[in-house]
């Protein structure tokens, strides 16, 4: 348990997430209700109830088992509204968080391939964002990502098709998820040279979560990327956490998810202290919310519930999390200036 103070003091803390799959906030009930609403007939072995479904998340074996939940449900959102519904759910529940700032990944692949037009997702999560950030304040950058379960031939198409949503602004990167085991990062050159000569400036790569720190160093070395989500097994070789310093990448860390994916069998063994120590720079995230048990503010409580941090080091890994975002400089200012304020606060209090 973190004392009461310690939660307040987290929850008070302007929280930037840089890992956060939309699909992946699909809470159980919105699922339901959305299937009633469209009409889809949903597994009835898989899908019996909210409480069945919220157990059977408690007991994932890998990745991959997790994913196929993760494709299944998407069957449920079908309109504009719906993609908003769901991203303003999410920005709602995390503005509860002390989340500022959201960089949020959609699977396009995934929903033009069930006959999903482009437009009517990406309408429908801009919208949500619109919204959000009208009513909360909360900044944001929607991020693509490629599946790694279709072929490389799908990645290159949907790649060349976001491009539109690019130039006006709607979407601002690319990323890569789904199966990482058979998958090795050497498979995904072209399509992020693609990416890179069509204009997209910011990449990143889900590397390094079941696949081996020698995987990040490929993506690192190979595909020039130097923003990692997740990237845990980095800690597995110190010459790979050096490389990382060297390059200044930045990870995107999910503690909750990575104990649920059975990553590590408790929070504890996150490798977050190695990074620490070796200086390597990386945010904390919730991954798939509605699958892993917690949202951006239970990661970080599950992290000072392992590592008791002091008021300091929150700060300084505060300022890492801002200076590792996508937003431009003013808006790094505006919220390292609320760090402010909140220090100042909280300076005579304990946590
Ligand atoms: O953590 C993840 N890893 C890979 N693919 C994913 N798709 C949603 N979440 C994830
Ligand atoms: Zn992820």
């Amino acid at each position: 348990m973190c004392s009461p103070n310690a939660e307040a003091f987290l929850r008070a803390l302007p929280k930037c997430e840089h890992h956060m799959h939309i699909e992946g906030s699909l809470e159980p009930g919105l699922l339901f209700q959305l299937a009633k609403n469209n009409g889809v007939t949903l597994d009835p072995a898989r899908y019996t109830s909210i409480a069945a479904l919220e157990e059977r998340y408690k007991n994932f074996t890998s990745l991959d088992d997790f994913l196929l939940y993760f494709n299944l449900a998407m069957a449920v959102l079908i309109t504009e509204d719906d993609f908003e519904a769901l991203t303003f759910a999410y920005m709602t529940r995390v503005h509860a968080d002390g989340l500022v700032h959201a960089e949020i990944f959609f699977d396009p692949q995934a929903h033009v391939g069930r006959g999903i037009s482009l437009s009517v997702v990406v309408a429908g999560i801009s919208k949500g964002l619109e919204k959000a950030e009208a009513q909360f304040g909360i900044t944001s950058k929607l991020i693509m990502c490629f599946v790694r379960h279709l072929p490389v031939e799908s990645a290159l198409e949907s790649v060349e098709s976001i491009m539109e949503y690019v130039k006006t602004g709607k979407v601002s990167g690319l990323g890569c998820d789904s199966t990482e085991k058979g998958n090795p990062p050497e498979k995904y050159k072209e399509v992020y040279q693609r990416a890179r000569d069509l204009g997209m400036k910011h990449l990143t790569m889900h590397s390094g979560e079941e696949g081996p720190a020698a995987w990040v160093r490929t993506t690192v070395e190979e595909l020039g990327i130097t923003r990692i989500d997740h990237g845990v097994r980095s800690a597995d070789d110190p010459e790979v956490l050096k490389l990382l310093v060297d390059r200044n990448a930045f990870l995107t860390v999910c503690p909750l998810s990575n104990v649920r994916l059975r990553v590590h069998t408790d929070v504890s063994e996150s490798p977050i202290p190695k990074f620490m120590a070796a200086g390597v720079k990386f945010s904390i995230n919730s991954d798939d919310p509605a699958y892993f048990g917690g949202y951006v503010l239970d990661n970080y409580l599950a992290v000072h519930k392992a590592f008791s941090f002091s008021k300091e080091t929150w700060r300084g890994l505060a300022i890492d999390s801002v200076n590792g975002s996508w937003c431009d400089d003013d808006r790094k200012k505006e919220i390292l200036a609320l760090l402010d304020n909140v220090m100042a606060e909280w300076a005579d209090k304990e946590i």
